[in-house]
């Protein structure tokens, strides 16, 4: 079987370099395109040269050129480039791996959308431990669904643009889900000054910023004389990169179609 040919947009980024390096360590996948945002000062230069070893690909601004040869875009960019990237990839039939985060709900819509025209998996955790917790998530939440305060805490790197994570927010869905209410109507994103008692159907969200943090997650049940305490604890973003080839290999024989990480991983 040839290799799959894969492009990665954010090449410079955190993940972008993690993902480049892992496709560089695949047997079965070579990469074929790097995209990066025009203006960067990456642009022209070679995907791999932090590796000290050229993979003889240059970072392009321009979509025709960054993916003329890939059969995947991997993307982990920031909402408005992926959907460019997405709206693109449609277009010309590339298939899409999509790990950014901060995704409003009519950006999901549209990425719906052009997943009728090519494959894309979306996820906001590419980790196998997360998507494993999540279905933890789902039956722990069934039973303590009452008589427990449901509180999502999560913690990242003093880099991160988004808050909560786009892994707190898909907790807090499994969650709400689980219990047969609406995220939206359940969720308290912010707490300060007298906010009186707890409403006892909420899920609270608290975010933390600092440092080199890879990325944490801890869902408490807090209930009388017991809490529960589900955590994960990303080390590297090796995990992110692995998950992400995992869903590359899983689209190469799809169409189209909308996909999440628990498709890829069989966890539905
Ligand atoms: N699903 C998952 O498993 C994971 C998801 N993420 C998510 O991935 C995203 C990227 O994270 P991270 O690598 O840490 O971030 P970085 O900021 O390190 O990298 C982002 C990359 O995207 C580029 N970029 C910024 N804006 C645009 C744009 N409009 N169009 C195209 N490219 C753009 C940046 O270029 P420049 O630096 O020049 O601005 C940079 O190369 C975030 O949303 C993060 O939450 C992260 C880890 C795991
Ligand atoms: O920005 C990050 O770093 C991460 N973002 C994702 C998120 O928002 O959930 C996944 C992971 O936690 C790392």
């Amino acid at each position: 079987m040839s290799a799959l040919k894969i492009a990665v947009a954010g090449a410079s980024g955190r993940m972008g370099r993690m993902l480049i390096e892992a496709i560089q360590n695949a047997d079965d996948m070579v990469l074929a395109g790097a995209l990066d945002v025009s203006g960067s000062p990456a642009i022209g230069t070679d995907a791999a040269s932090f590796l000290g070893k050229p993979a003889n690909v240059a970072i392009e601004s321009d979509l025709a050129k960054g993916l003329a040869n890939a059969d995947v875009l991997i993307d982990f960019t920031r909402p408005e480039g992926t959907l460019k990237h997405a709206e693109y990839c449609a277009a010309h039939g590339i298939r899409m791996v999509i790990g950014t985060t901060g995704l409003e709900a009519d950006h999901k819509a549209a990425i719906g959308g052009f997943a009728q025209k090519t494959a894309i998996m979306l996820a906001p955790n590419m980790s196998v431990g997360v998507n494993v917790t999540l279905k933890l998530l789902e039956m722990a939440a069934k039973s303590f669904s009452h008589g427990y305060d449901i509180e999502i805490i999560e913690a990242h790197h003093r880099h991160k643009v988004d808050a909560p994570s786009g892994t707190a927010l898909k907790m807090g869905e499994v969650i709400a889900d689980a219990i047969g209410v609406k995220l939206d109507d359940v969720a308290v994103y912010a707490r300060e000054g007298i906010t009186g008692e707890r409403d006892p159907s909420s899920i609270g969200f608290s975010a933390i910023r600092g440092g080199d943090i890879v990325g944490d997650h801890t869902v408490l049940f807090a209930g009388i004389g017991e809490r529960i305490e589900i955590t994960h604890k990303s080390s590297s973003r090796v995990t992110y990169a692995h998950g992400s080839l995992r869903a590359a290999r899983f689209l190469a024989d799809k169409k189209t179609g909308l996909y999440d990480m628990q498709d890829v991983l069989g966890l539905k």
